[in-house]
């Protein structure tokens, strides 16, 4: 029974994972992510479709990089907003209990299966290859910023 409500709201459960050892989330997340950034996540909970888990978390972190830990694509997309100093969230989906179940969502939702899968200010860009020219082209950071500043009106209220 992997999919119980974490006692945090926030958690992926991993592969294997009934108990907090087999948890993304914190610092053993942020380092089983390889890039120190934000691994700890939404609600990993069984009544709650994958695809609602997605829109979640794609809505409470402005970057989410859903990835897996042998792809080197993956890490590549994590050092370009790391070396851009912008936090992102990464799902590890090799390391999930239905990591294959959450990249059929991700398949749903935008129409390929592959990793990575990034979205921005809530919004879809793409894989790898879509993210490096959105760079390129100078539109990523303009979102990035976009929804920072949208946070932060947010919170003024
Ligand atoms: N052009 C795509 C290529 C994505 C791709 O081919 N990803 C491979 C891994 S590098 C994949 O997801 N394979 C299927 C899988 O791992 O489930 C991108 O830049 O993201
Ligand atoms: S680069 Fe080979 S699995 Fe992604």
């Amino acid at each position: 029974m992997y999919w119980r409500r974490a006692a945090l709201a926030g958690t992926w459960f991993v592969r294997g994972g009934s108990s907090s050892a087999g948890r993304l989330g914190g610092t053993a997340g942020a380092s089983a992510s390889g890039m120190g950034n934000s691994a700890s996540s939404s609600l990993g909970d069984a009544a709650m479709a994958p695809v609602t888990q997605i829109q979640e978390t794609i809505s409470d972190n402005c970057v989410v990089i859903f990835s897996k830990t042998s792809c080197s694509y993956c890490t590549m997309a994590k050092k370009l907003f790391h070396d851009m100093n912008v936090h992102y969230k990464v799902v590890e989906l090799d390391m999930l209990e239905y990591g294959s179940q959450f990249q059929d969502a991700l398949y749903r939702m935008t129409g390929e299966r592959t990793v990575p899968r990034i979205f921005v200010n809530g919004t879809f860009i793409g894989g790898a290859t879509d993210t490096h020219r959105l760079h390129k082209e100078g539109k990523l950071l303009p979102l990035v910023h976009q929804c920072y500043l949208k946070k932060k009106k947010r919170e003024e209220f």
